[in-house]
């Protein structure tokens, strides 16, 4: 990377620069290749954070299936990590994750977990069978015949609450076969001769739609899929471990026993392991990697956060290959404000990055993207990655419950790691007096709404924009590759006022 003009005398963060179009020879926005160069199993360069609003295990696989990672946070006990970690491993690869209820269920129920919008749907199953499944998820999964049929989630705004989801099922469809699901041109087309967009089988009228099909893998149901679904399975490459399965990255802290959560989680079958603490280049952290790193368990280790490159040195000697980068920009986080203490992140990573880059090693840029244009210039700093919270927050399948305000709206909450909400869950266990002394330091916001995007409510549809987003910025770079866009990225300052005119107009001035 390079800046162009004057050379910078402050650091900065993402709205402080942009990127300079270049002579290029690539022809097509396809022709890239995402690929960070970390060693991790991740096709593109985007890990969701491990917070407990952002990563469970739905958005972790989802993610791991476009070629990202998800990072399952500290938070939970082994034995619920590896829980999660389990489930990712048993979701299909070559469709989604199914959203099953019984039969007795009601749409109110299906809208607690899905808003009603197209290209999802809730897999209705014969009620005992729903129940066995739940109370046993290494059984197997449904058998074809306790498959009802799937209810398109945006067919739910138009019947009433307490409508039972088995009467809203009219004729079994055959589904599609797992197997059949190629990439590319047939699986779309096999979704949508099986849901009738095609027009074979009558569609409701001249808009589009992008109905859910029911997958199965022989007398089992697999998942479902949607022709866009199909079509992302010819645009993405999955992230996957070596029996091909989708990969998850699971974070452990510092304090108690890292080493011995680190070897559960990989036991479990954890793809990537990340200690994280808020303050990354300290004591504890240093004898937390090392204890980590000396396992020797052949996965790679993400270790942070700091903003140094004599942070990324110390942090490479104890055992790390990627060091995570960002103290106080993340949307949730108020260290900055209480401590004055942080960087901004484009000087950050490019400081790291190249500190890294002399050793061996890799950075992470952690916080503070709210748009794709923030993701190219953390890859153009030199980030390997790119890790997203608060926004994967305010998704279908982040963790947390749908909610609807006063409005209409939908939303998920979300709060930081580091709030005291989250301190006082973490402590939950200790007495009232050591609990109370450790919500002293809280550095988060507690609660936040963070609302769906009508147009994009699902993590696919973020991993759509972002990607073709920085797919775009490397062909005005001239990049292929995430290794060339290091290179060729050309960097100018810019004027607050230059970059409030980058923005869209919604309405005339
Ligand atoms: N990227 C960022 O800007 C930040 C991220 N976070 C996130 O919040 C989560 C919780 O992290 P964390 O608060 O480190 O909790 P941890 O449970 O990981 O514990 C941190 C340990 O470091 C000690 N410590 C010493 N100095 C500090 C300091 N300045 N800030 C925090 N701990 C310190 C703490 O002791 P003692 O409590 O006695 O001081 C404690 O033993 C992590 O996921 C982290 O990434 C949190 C803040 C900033
Ligand atoms: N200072 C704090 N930082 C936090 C807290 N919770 C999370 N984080 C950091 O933010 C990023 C995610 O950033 P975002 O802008 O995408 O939301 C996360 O990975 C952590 O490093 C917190 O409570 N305090
Ligand atoms: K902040």
């Amino acid at each position: 990377m390079q800046f162009i003009g004057s050379q910078p005398t402050v650091d900065l963060t993402y709205s402080d620069v942009f990127l300079v179009p270049r002579r290029s020879a690539v022809t097509s926005r396809l022709e890239v290749d995402l690929s960070p160069g970390d060693g991790t199993p991740a096709t593109i360069p985007l890990v969701a954070a491990n917070m407990n609003a952002v990563t469970g295990p739905r958005l972790a696989a989802t993610i791991a299936r476009r070629g990202g990672l998800g990072v399952l946070p500290q938070d939970l006990s082994v034995e619920r990590l590896a829980a999660a970690v389990r489930w990712v491993k048993r979701q299909p690869v070559a469709c989604d994750s199914p959203f099953v209820l019984p039969a007795d269920a009601t749409a109110g129920d299906a809208l607690g977990l899905l808003p009603p919008v197209a290209g999802y749907g809730v897999v209705v199953a014969s009620t005992g069978a729903a129940a066995a499944d739940d109370a046993d998820p290494a059984a197997g999964g449904l058998r074809r015949e306790e498959i009802l049929g799937v209810i398109p989630a945006d067919r739910l705004a138009h019947v009433p609450g307490d409508a039972r989801l088995g009467d809203l099922i009219h004729g079994r469809r055959p589904g599609v076969e797992l197997a059949a699901l190629g990439a590319g041109r047939d699986a779309f087309d096999a979704v949508r001769a099986e849901t009738g967009a095609d027009g074979a089988g009558g569609t409701d009228g001249p808009e589009e739609r992008d109905d859910p099909a029911v997958v199965f893998d022989g007398d089992r149901l697999a998942g479902t899929v949607t022709a866009r679904g199909a079509l992302r399975g010819g645009i993405y490459r999955p992230a996957l471990d070596a029996d091909g399965r989708l990969a998850v990255a699971v974070a452990v802290g510092i304090n108690g026993d890292p080493a011995a959560k680190a070897r559960a989680l990989a036991d479990a079958g954890a793809d990537v392991l990340v200690v994280d603490t808020a303050h990354g280049h300290q004591d504890g952290m240093i004898r937390a990697l090392a204890a980590v790193a000396d396992l020797d368990l052949g996965l790679p280790i993400v270790a942070g956060n700091v903003v140094t490159a004599d942070g990324v040195r110390d942090l490479v000697e104890a055992g790390t290959s990627i060091v995570k980068v960002g103290v106080g920009p993340g949307a949730m986080c108020t260290t900055r404000m209480m401590t004055a203490v942080g960087r901004p992140q484009f000087s950050a990573v490019l400081e790291a990055a190249q500190a890294a880059r002399e050793l061996g090693a890799h950075v992470w840029a952690d916080g503070g993207v709210r748009y794709p244009r923030d993701v190219a210039l953390a890859l153009a700093a030199g980030a390997e990655s790119v890790m997203i919270g608060s926004w994967f927050a305010g998704t279908i399948e982040g963790p947390g419950g749908l909610r609807v305000d006063a409005d209409g709206r939908h939303y998920k909450e979300s709060w930081g790691m580091a709030s005291t909400k989250a301190v006082t869950a973490r402590f939950g266990a200790l007495d009232a007096y050591e609990r109370a002394r450790k919500e002293l330091f809280a550095e988060g916001i507690s609660s936040s709404k963070i609302y769906l995007d009508p147009q994009r409510p699902g993590i696919e549809d973020l991993l759509d924009m972002i990607t073709s987003g920085v797919r775009s910025s490397f062909t005005y770079a001239g990049a292929r590759s995430l290794a060339e866009f290091h290179t060729r990225a050309h960097v100018g300052l810019q004027s607050a006022a230059g970059y409030e005119e980058g923005k869209a107009l919604p309405v005339s001035w």
